[in-house]
């Protein structure tokens, strides 16, 4: 489904002084149609900039991207274009990602006109209460403003907007880490349940550990832009063999530990996990 070889992007920055950032240093990846790789790292590492090459948002300094089969690397404008629709972003800020001025229905309808011109508007209005339906919301949000809505509402939003263009790739990039820790787990469990029954093939980025062992079958792991350790989850997880990744999955214990205090202590208030 996407291949990644030898991809290499450096930043310059400064008009009289340049100066240079090398973000991604030679990193190469495949991912099968279906399957979930994660891409961990500290902040900075490159993590993000891998998924602007992909999706061509920045352009890579050198190296291949192929995606189904073609090129993309060089791909012309209009063909771009076509090819971005089958490969669907989603970011950490929610909010930002939606129209304050929109409805969730007006919101979801205007996606579906743009990329899916030959609904009719009976067809349209069908198929966003399908998406609302789908990601976990109801007929009463349908008619809300995002202000309207939580986070963890607003982000269940953001994903129907992208599912309505039908991608084959959806790439997450930190999907849940503006979010309060309870709805962080209830987004995870939506996002890995649509990957599955809509066999997506997904890249999710993450600082995360915990993340990545819950829903990715691969994982690379990035540090100062180069790729040290990827394989198998449970493979790299349960046998580490970078040092960088085995810091990584110590101070994420500490993480975990903190998740399983905080869920008990919620237990004991008795209060319910509600966005
Ligand atoms: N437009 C840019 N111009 C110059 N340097 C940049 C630019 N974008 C990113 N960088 C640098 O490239 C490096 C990698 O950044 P990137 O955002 O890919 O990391 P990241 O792992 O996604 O971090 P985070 O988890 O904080 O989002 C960083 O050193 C960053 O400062």
């Amino acid at each position: 489904m996407l291949t990644v070889n030898d991809l290499c992007k450096r930043y310059s920055s400064g008009v009289w002084k340049k100066s240079y950032t090398q973000a991604v240093a030679h990193v190469s990846f495949h991912i099968e149609k279906g399957k979930v790789l994660g891409i961990v790292g500290e902040s900075g590492s490159g993590k993000s900039t891998i998924a602007q090459c992909i999706t061509r948002l920045v352009e890579p300094s050198s190296g291949e991207i192929i995606f189904r089969g073609e090129e993309i690397t060089r791909m012309k404008a209009g063909k771009l274009n076509k090819y971005r629709r089958n490969m669907q972003m989603i970011f950490q800020d929610p909010d930002s990602a939606l129209d304050p001025k929109m409805t969730i229905s007006e919101s979801l309808e205007e996606a579906l006109k743009l990329n899916q011109c030959h609904y009719s508007a009976e067809e349209r209005k069908r198929k966003t209460d399908e998406l609302i339906a789908l990601v976990g919301l109801n007929a009463e949000h349908k008619n809300r403003y995002p202000h309207q809505l939580s986070g963890g509402q607003n982000q269940r939003v953001v994903l129907a907007r992208a599912l309505s263009f039908d991608p084959e790739l959806l790439i997450a990039d930190e999907p849940t880490a503006s979010l309060d820790v309870s709805v962080q787990a209830q987004i995870l469990t939506l996002l890995k349940t649509i990957q599955r029954e809509k066999e997506l093939t997904m890249l999710l980025i993450s600082h995360d550990m915990e993340i990545v062992r819950r829903v990715c079958d691969e994982v690379i792991v990035m540090y100062r832009g180069e790729a040290v350790e990827k394989g198998r989850v449970e493979s790299v997880f349960g046998n580490p063999q970078h040092v960088y990744t085995r810091l990584l999955l110590d101070c994420n214990e500490e993480n975990v530990k903190k998740w399983i205090d905080y869920k008990k202590e919620k237990g004991k208030r008795g209060n319910k996990n509600e966005e």
